[in-house]
C-alpha cells in the first residue's frame, strides 16, 4: 500500500516526536511519502496530487483546517481548487467510478489528531491523543477496517468548498472571525478563549434583526433566523473533554442537519445551552428553533452579508449559501 504523510508542523499540538513515532509506525506498514504542509492551501495541492498519483492513503497529522483542505484535495484532483459549481439540485461530486460509493475511487484517509480541538477526528470515534489515535489506526490498518462517511459541500457565488463536520452562519461564524483575529496575534485557540470570546461578543452581534431565511426543495421556508449551524455530524464541537451537541441526530452517514436560532436573547439561548451539553440524544425544543434532519439540499439567503465559518474557518461575509450532502464521498481508516 502506498500512503501520503501530510504533516502540518504548525498545528497547535504537532511536534516532531509524534511525527517521527507516526513515520516509523506507518512507515513500517506501508510505503510513506512523507511531505510537511509549509502555507495555507498546501494540504490541498498535495492531496490532490497523492489522489492523481493513485496513492491508496493519505494520512494527516493536524487539526480540523488541514483534514478540512485534506479532503477538499481529494474531492478536486486538479491542484485542489474546486471547480466551478454546478446548478443546486446537481452534485459536483467529483468521483471517478459513480457506482453509488463514489469513495472507493480515491485515496483512503487517515487521520491522527495533531489540531486544537481535532473535531473530525473525535468524531469518528479517536482518542484526541495521537498516540493513541495512531494505535487505533493501526488496529484498523491489520484487521483492514474502514469506515464509508458522507460529506456537506458549501456552494457560495462562483465558490465551493467541503466541509467535515460542520459550517456555520452568523453568530457562530463571527466567535470564529474573532478568534482567528486572536489567534493572528499570537494567542493559542483554547477552549477557555472561544468560551470567553463567545461571551464578549455576545454583547456585540446583533440580537434585534434576523438576517436569513432558509428555503430548499420540500422544506418549509423560515425567516428571522439570526444564526445557523449545519452539521455533517455530531457532536458540533467540544468544550475541553465535553462535547456540545446542537444537532444530535446528525451523522456521517445521514444526509445534513442544520439547526437555526430565531431568538437570541438570554432567556432562550440559556435552556438551550444547557440542552446541547447534556448527553441527551433528545432535539433541542423551543418554538424559537428551526432544524432539518438528513436533507440533501438547502439554502441560506441573507439581507445583509453575514459572516460564515466552515470546519472552523473564517470564509468571510456572504449572502447565500447553499448545503449539499454528499454521501459515500471518503473512506476512513478508523
Ligand atoms: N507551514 C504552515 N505555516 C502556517 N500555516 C500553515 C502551515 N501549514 C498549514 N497551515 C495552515 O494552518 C491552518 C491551521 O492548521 P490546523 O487546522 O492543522 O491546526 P490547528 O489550527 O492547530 O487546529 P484546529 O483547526 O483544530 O484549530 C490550516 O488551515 C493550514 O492551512
Amino acid at each position: 500500500m502506498r500512503a501520503m504523510l501530510l504533516v502540518n508542523p504548525k498545528a497547535t499540538t504537532t511536534n516532531a516526536r509524534t511525527r517521527n513515532v507516526l513515520i516509523r509506525a506507518l512507515g513500517a506498514t506501508m510505503e510513506l511519502t512523507v511531505e510537511e504542509t509549509g502555507y495555507r492551501g498546501h494540504a490541498a495541492a498535495l492531496a490532490a496530487t497523492a489522489c492523481a498519483k493513485g496513492y491508496d492513503v493519505v494520512a494527516v497529522l493536524g487539526g480540523d483546517g488541514t483534514i478540512n483542505e485534506t479532503v477538499n484535495g481529494l474531492l478536486n484532483p486538479v491542484n485542489g481548487v474546486a471547480a466551478q459549481p454546478s446548478a443546486p439540485g446537481r452534485s459536483t461530486s467529483s468521483a471517478s467510478d459513480g457506482d453509488g460509493d463514489p469513495s472507493a475511487g480515491r485515496p483512503a484517509v487517515i487521520v491522527i489528531p495533531g489540531g486544537s480541538a481535532n473535531v473530525f477526528a473525535r468524531g469518528l470515534g479517536l482518542p484526541n491523543d495521537p498516540v493513541e489515535a495512531l494505535g487505533a489506526v493501526l488496529e484498523a490498518l491489520r484487521e483492514g477496517r474502514r469506515r464509508t462517511v458522507g460529506l456537506g459541500q458549501a456552494l457560495w457565488d462562483n465558490e465551493s468548498r467541503y466541509f467535515t463536520f460542520c459550517a456555520g452562519l452568523g453568530y457562530d461564524a463571527e466567535v470564529v472571525r474573532a478568534v482567528e483575529g486572536l489567534r493572528g496575534a499570537g494567542r493559542k485557540a483554547t477552549p477557555a478563549r472561544y468560551v470567553n470570546t463567545a461571551l464578549r461578543h455576545y454583547v456585540a452581534t446583533d440580537k434585534r434583526r434576523p438576517a436569513m431565511t432558509l428555503t430548499g426543495p420540500g422544506i418549509p421556508t423560515a425567516a428571522g433566523i439570526f444564526m445557523a449551524i449545519v452539521s455533517n455530524t455530531s457532536p458540533w464541537t467540544y468544550v475541553g473533554t465535553r462535547p456540545v451537541r446542537p444537532t444530535p441526530w446528525a451523522s456521517f452517514e445521514t444526509g445534513l442537519d442544520m439547526l437555526g436560532l430565531q431568538r437570541m436573547g438570554l432567556t432562550s439561548l440559556m435552556p438551550l445551552i444547557q440542552h446541547i451539553l447534556t448527553e441527551s440524544d433528545a432535539l433541542p425544543s423551543g418554538r424559537h428553533l428551526v432544524q432539518l434532519h438528513d436533507e440533501p439540499e438547502f439554502t441560506l439567503t441573507a439581507d445583509r452579508p453575514v459572516a460564515f465559518e466552515l470546519d472552523g474557518d473564517y470564509l468571510g461575509e456572504r449572502e447565500s449559501v447553499t448545503f449539499r450532502s454528499i454521501p459515500n464521498a471518503l473512506q476512513v481508516l478508523v
